[in-house]
Parts: C-alpha cells; structure tokens; sequence
C-alpha cells in the first residue's frame, strides 16, 4: 500500500499538469487577477461555476489578498453566459446542482468582502453580464464587444435575482428595457446608462481596472466593507431565503417543451453561425 503511494501522487500530479485549470489565478501585491479560462467562450458550466465561487473563495481567506480583477484568458469573450448544453436536454439531477452552483457563484461573487473589478475585454452576455454586475465596478472595451441580460431574445426568463442586480446597477427603468427587449449594448452605451464605469480601448482595459480596483482599496477596508454590505446583504438575502423554491422553479421551467424547443432552435442557430465562420 505505502509503496503504491508514490506511483498514486506522481499520476495524480501528472494529470494535475495536463488538466488545464478552468480558472486561472494571479496574485499581485495585495490583490489577485481570476481569469475565466474555459475553451473556446468561457460558457458557464458546472464545473467552471464552482471553480470561480471556489477561487472567490480562497483568495477571501488569503490575508493578503484584499481585491480582485476578474477577467478571461480569450481577449474576444469575457463569458457567454450560462452553458446551454447544461439547460438543454438536462437530467434532472445535475440540473439542480448546476442551478445550485449558479446560485452560489452569484452569492459569493456579489457580496464577497474583497474589492472586485471586471476588466470587459470581450462579449458578455446573460450570466456573463451577471457576473461583471456582481462586480463592484466595471471597465469594458470599446468597439465590438456587447454586454447584456439577452434571455428574453433565447426565449427564456433570467431569474428574479438578475434582474434586482441590474435594477441595483442600472435603475428600473433601464433594465425594464434591457431585460424584456433583451438588449445588449456596446460599452458606450453602457458607460451611458450606468452599467460600465469605464469605456476605453482593448489595451487599456487592465491598467484601468487595476486603478478603479485601487481606488476601492484605498477605503478603509472595515468601512468599505460594512458599506459594501449595507448595500447588498438585501438583495442577496431575498435570494438566501428562497434558495430552494428559485431553483424548483428554474428546473420545472427549464423542462418545459416550449422552452427546450427554444434552446434546441437558439443551440442550432449557434451551431449554423460557427460553421459559417469557419467555412469562411
Ligand atoms: C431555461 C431557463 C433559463 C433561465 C434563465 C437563466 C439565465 C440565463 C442565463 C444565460 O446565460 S443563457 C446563455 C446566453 N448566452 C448567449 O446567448 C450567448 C451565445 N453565444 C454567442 O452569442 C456567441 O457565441 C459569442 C459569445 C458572442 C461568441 O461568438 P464567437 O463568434 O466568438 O463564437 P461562436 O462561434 O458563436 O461560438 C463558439 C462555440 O461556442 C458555442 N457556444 C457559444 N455560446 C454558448 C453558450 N452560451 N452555451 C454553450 N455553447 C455556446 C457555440 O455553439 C460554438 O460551438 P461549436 O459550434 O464550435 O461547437
């Protein structure tokens, strides 16, 4: 037994080298850069869910670690959004476990102590523009990419937490526009209605996520912290208490034929668009 050991930990460190990590982490000074690195558009799988609320997480508990940049390792795409393979043609049981690990990246990423800034290089749409809400602030580039709570355009209904984020961010009137239309706008658009706080070129948009992430360390960390919980411990708790009952509701909507035949239309419309663009 003893002697199988090393064969056991040199396999598992050779498949822990091999295995590219869905979540890449730098650490600076006194804040760390988490970069969503699942291939080819940051979809938002199970596992890629857990492994962010996971690294959220550990970097919570490094003493040094005060902040954090969230951003992607694909310069084009920040996240699509929640992986629809996992919506579409589901079993019951990982569907609940994935709803689960949506509702807990949520919680974390939006009400974790630490400063977080998104740093938008690329696309961010639906669950990707949730997760750069979930930020305390935002920097997108401008040009091509959109950010937005698209669903309603998929046939589908983001959940009651989503849309009180982007109430929170963007006002009620706004998102009663960008949520029922379905719109996803440019990052001048959104500087414009208050869901980017900066617009810059694709170059710049580290640098400047790194003086806003600055800027929020520069507070008193206990102040800005209480402050930081003030503000959101409202929101979070609605969703807290009703944990259960918003995922029943997800499963029982996500099985209806309306809704799989409208994912089965949007996967294949996907499909026919990245077929294109390779033929091209
Ligand atoms: C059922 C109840 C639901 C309750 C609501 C829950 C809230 C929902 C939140 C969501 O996040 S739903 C997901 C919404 N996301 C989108 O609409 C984005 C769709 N994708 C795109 O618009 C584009 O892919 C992109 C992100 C702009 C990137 O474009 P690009 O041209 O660079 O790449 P593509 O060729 O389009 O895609 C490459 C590859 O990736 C697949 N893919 C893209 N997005 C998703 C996704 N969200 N889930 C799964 N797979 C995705 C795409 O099909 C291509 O696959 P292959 O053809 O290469 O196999």
């Amino acid at each position: 037994m003893l002697r199988c050991l090393p064969t056991f930990r040199a396999r598992a460190a050779r498949a822990m080298s091999t295995t590219p990590s869905l979540v890449q982490i730098e650490k600076k000074d006194n804040y760390a850069i988490v970069r969503l690195s699942r291939a080819p558009v940051n979809s938002l799988n199970m596992e890629l869910l857990q492994a962010i609320d996971e690294a959220v997480q550990s970097l919570e508990q490094d003493k040094n670690i005060k902040g954090m940049i969230l951003s992607s390792t694909n310069p084009k795409i920040f996240s699509a959004g929640l992986d629809i393979t996992e919506m579409y043609q589901p079993k019951t049981k990982r569907l609940r476990e994935f709803w689960r690990a949506f509702q807990n990246t949520y919680l974390r990423l939006y009400t974790t102590p630490l400063a977080t800034v998104a740093a938008i290089e690329g696309h961010s749409p639906a669950g990707g523009c949730l997760l750069a809400m979930c930020c305390d602030s935002r920097v997108m580039s401008l040009g091509g990419p959109l950010i937005g709570l698209n669903e309603t355009k998929l046939g589908i209904v983001a959940p009651f937490w989503m849309r009180d984020v982007m109430v929170n961010t963007i006002g009620h009137r706004e998102t009663e526009k960008m949520l029922g239309l379905g719109l996803q706008v440019n990052a001048l658009r959104g500087k414009e209605i208050g869901l980017i706080d900066e617009a810059v070129p694709v170059e710049q948009v580290h640098s400047v996520a790194e003086k806003l992430l600055l800027e929020w360390l520069s507070i008193p960390s206990s102040a800005r912290k209480l402050t930081k919980a003030m503000m959101r411990d409202e929101t979070a708790q609605k969703l807290r208490s009703r944990l259960d009952e918003d995922r029943s509701n997800f499963v029982d909507f996500c099985e209806t034929d309306k809704v799989q035949s409208a994912l089965a239309g949007y996967l294949a419309a996907l499909k026919k668009k990245a077929e294109a663009k390779a033929a091209k």
